[in-house]
């Protein structure tokens, strides 16, 4: 792997191993992706104070992250089809996510289930919960999370309906996937590496759901089955309903407006993530990097701002904490290294950003996560 120096090589070699729908799932966004390039794109907009002659020999990137000590400021985002992009890629993800000292977040919608994968970590780990219409099976699924010992949950509030994603569509990226599709056939039998990880995982269906998805003759749009599954009535009334049953840390994650910021403080949880889903949900909403500054003017210490979208190198990291994140997560960054080379595939992507905060900072003359601040930006 010495060859592989930045996220970018990842995403390269993930795209030549892995089949073209599940590449492209994680890849794309919805509609004409104006908000998935605006991730990127407003990034490199923020540029950095170069400042020198400061005693930068000593520098330390631990922080807090909801009062528990992290290694880095950083948190594996929830992806949904984890499994599918490497065979039991959620196991793989948390392991390599435990050993770099950073929390990891289990998606609703992942491969394996909850169960598994709190049978092959050493450590608890997070539970994202996306609420569905059957709430007897909602309430289920944060017990078993409890069950799991998750130490926190992350409400995802942005995906009550899900925005039109046009490649997979095209590619047959069904629920569940069309892969049995000639041209798909075609493709998954030009991937044997790939084809290998998958058999050799322990589940290849989404294993928190079953019972809620449709029968392998019953091929649906994404769409049509996350509009009958997931519900569109959720509201700020239920995360009382949701308090009354999950005992521990709750995140709110999908905001991306101040009034919204202000109702997550109003609501009781601990932090929330300033988040447009990667791009992957309203397009034509800002940036989340546009839109932070002012979501942490509106709320600031009552709320831990956790930031995600767009981040693809410790720069990143750097610009988001400089505009008032406390932590940041990231999604594809992780999937392409997993996709590339399993689990050592996300330990190299944690590495690299890892690696590129840390000479950030020294290039700042900062010494700790906790300096950071507006201060290291040429504004
Ligand atoms: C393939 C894929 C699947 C995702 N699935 C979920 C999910 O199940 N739940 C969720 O809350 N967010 C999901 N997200 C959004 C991520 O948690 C995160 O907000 C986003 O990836 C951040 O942007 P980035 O990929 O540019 O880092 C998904 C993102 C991707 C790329
Ligand atoms: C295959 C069903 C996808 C549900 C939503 C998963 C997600 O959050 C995302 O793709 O984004």
């Amino acid at each position: 792997m010495k060859q592989i120096t930045c996220i970018d090589d990842l995403r390269e070699i993930h795209q030549r191993r892995v089949p073209k729908m599940f590449f492209d799932y994680v890849d794309r966004g919805s509609y004409a992706e104006e908000t998935l390039r605006a991730n990127r794109d407003d990034f490199q907009d923020i540029k950095f104070r170069q400042r020198i002659l400061v005693d930068i020999s000593e520098r330390d990137l631990s922080t807090e992250i909801i009062g528990e000590r992290a290694a880095l400021p950083l948190i594996l985002a929830p992806v949904g089809s984890t499994g599918m992009q490497y065979g039991d890629g959620e196991i793989h993800a948390c392991r390599a996510a435990q050993a770099a000292g950073i929390p990891y977040t289990l998606s609703t919608m992942s491969i394996c289930s909850l169960e598994d994968v709190a049978a092959n970590v050493e450590q608890p780990f997070w539970f994202q919960l996306y609420v569905m219409r059957d709430r007897g099976f909602v309430k289920a699924l944060i017990e078993r999370a409890i069950a799991a010992k998750c130490s926190a949950l992350v409400l995802t509030v942005d995906l009550q309906v899900i925005g039109q994603r046009h490649q997979d569509i095209k590619n047959g990226m069904s629920v569940p996937p069309e892969i049995f599709r000639l041209k798909n056939l075609i493709d998954i039998a030009t991937k044997p590496r790939w084809v290998k990880g998958i058999l050799a995982g322990k589940s290849r269906n989404f294993g928190n759901i079953a019972g809620h998805l449709p029968g392998s003759k019953d091929l649906g749009s994404v769409s049509a089955w996350v509009a009958s599954q997931f519900d569109p009535s959720l509201n700020w009334k239920d995360i009382d309903w949701i308090r009354s049953i999950w005992p521990g840390k709750l995140i709110i994650k999908g905001i991306l407006d101040v009034e919204d910021a202000a109702l997550a403080v109003k609501a009781g949880a601990e932090a929330l993530v300033v988040s447009n889903h990667g791009g992957r949900q309203l397009d034509g909403a800002p940036s989340s990097i546009e839109v932070l500054p002012d979501v942490v003017d509106a709320v600031g210490d009552q709320i831990e701002v956790m930031f995600d979208g767009g981040i693809r190198s410790g720069q990143d990291v750097m610009r988001a904490l400089a505009m008032g994140a406390r932590s940041c997560m990231i999604g594809r960054a992780y999937i392409y290294g997993l996709g590339a080379f399993g689990g050592p595939g996300v330990t190299k992507a944690i590495d690299i950003i890892k690696n590129e905060l840390s000479t950030t900072m020294a290039l700042c003359g900062v010494n700790s996560i906790e300096e950071i601040d507006d201060h290291v930006l040429a504004l």
